[in-house]
């Protein structure tokens, strides 16, 4: 069997019973019931997913910063150079990009993967992951982006690196991106999965002027016109309209559901890559936890239709995995109110 089929087929739903005691722990906290609210909700389904209760705390996280680019660029759907991606996965490696702060301030450490960058760095560095499945991308508003065997190779190369990370002790996974580009695949996936017009969807990006705007809204609804993804076939719209490092996200977070482990999602990237993993297998949801709402219209779109309530909502349109890393503090203390908070009965505080 396929590395993917294998990781489907191992995804399974929350335990109801570790979800039960969790429930059932929290009425007994030293706080008013429901006073932790979403918090509340948060580490119910954490229990669920790890099957007991408490769950273990979500430590350590890493943030896996998959970089890739993309032959939608000729279009002109971004106006920065495709070498700027090559170019910050140096800086990541340096320690000096936005991600890396986040990083430092929260404990959070920082693996890039080079899935396909067309230019990538002469550097080796022991936190980069090589694994180039090509150097960018087709032009999805022409031709398919990539090949099934592609989007499946990129979706592997997801799936092992959350493996790995988990055996090398991670209690908690992060998504981040990077690839000039890349919120235009974003784009074309979340319409392609959730039905959504390309209007609704295409935001700015970087922060592009209306004509750019307006091109980009044109160049997602040509590929759909072009491709006319079925969103029954998951591989099948990855390979048309998506990005190797969508693609490899998407396996990330099958990776982290099939090992039970909390995966934090940033932003439209990771959300539109979110949508093709709860396509390959429903349960995957379970493990899904959106750090935050990006800015892009899409974020929105795709969150709702995985049922997924943001944490944080800051009007960040950044990516790296900048919001999940800020959002990783939140899942983790949602997780210990259920480890640490005394009982009305042990701490002799009286009920109503
Ligand atoms: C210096 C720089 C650092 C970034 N870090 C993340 N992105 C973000 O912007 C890009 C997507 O936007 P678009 O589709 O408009 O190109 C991605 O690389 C994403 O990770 C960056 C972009 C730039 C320029
Ligand atoms: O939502 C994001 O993560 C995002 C938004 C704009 C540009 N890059 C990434």
């Amino acid at each position: 069997m396929s590395l993917l089929a294998e990781t489907v087929r191992a995804i399974r739903p929350l335990d109801a019973a570790a979800m039960a005691a969790a429930h059932a722990r929290h009425a007994t906290l030293t706080k008013p019931p429901g006073s932790l609210g979403s918090l509340e909700d948060l580490g119910v389904r954490l229990a669920g997913l790890a099957g007991v209760n408490p769950p273990p705390l979500p430590e350590p996280a890493v943030v896996a910063v998959f970089a890739g680019d993309h032959g939608v660029l000729d279009q002109r759907v971004s106006p920065w150079p495709q070498e700027v991606t090559g170019q910050m996965v140096a800086n990541f490696l340096a320690g000096g990009a936005v991600v890396n702060a986040f990083a430092r301030q929260t404990g959070a450490s920082v693996v890039v993967v080079d899935v396909g960058v067309a230019a990538p760095p002469v550097t080796s560095a022991e936190n980069l992951i090589e694994a180039n499945v090509r150097r960018g991308t087709r032009d999805l508003s022409v031709e398919p982006a990539l090949t099934r065997e592609e989007a499946t190779a990129a979706v592997e190369v997801g799936i092992r690196v959350a493996a790995d990370l988990v055996d090398r002790g991670a209690g908690c996974l992060a998504t981040g991106d990077m690839g000039i580009g890349n919120t235009t695949p974003a784009a074309a996936l979340i319409a392609a999965f959730t039905g959504a017009a390309a209007a609704d969807v295409t935001g700015r990006g970087t922060g592009i002027d209306d004509e750019t705007h307006g091109r980009k809204v044109g160049v997602v609804q040509r590929a759909l016109a072009l491709h006319r993804p079925d969103p029954g076939d998951p591989i099948g719209v990855l390979a048309a309209v998506g990005g190797l490092e969508h693609a490899a996200i998407a396996g990330f977070v099958l990776g982290g559901a099939a090992r039970r482990v909390p995966v934090i999602l940033d932003g439209v990237i990771a959300d539109s890559a979110a949508l093709a993993a709860a396509a390959l297998a429903p349960d995957a949801v379970g493990a899904m936890v959106a750090g935050h709402r990006s800015a892009e219209p899409g974020a929105s779109v795709a969150l709702r239709h995985l049922g997924l309530e943001p944490l944080v909502d800051l009007g960040l349109r950044l990516g790296e995995g900048t919001g999940a890393v800020l959002a990783w503090p939140i899942v983790a203390s949602a997780v210990r109110v259920l480890h640490d908070v005394a009982t009305f009965d042990s701490a002799g505080v009286a009920e109503k």
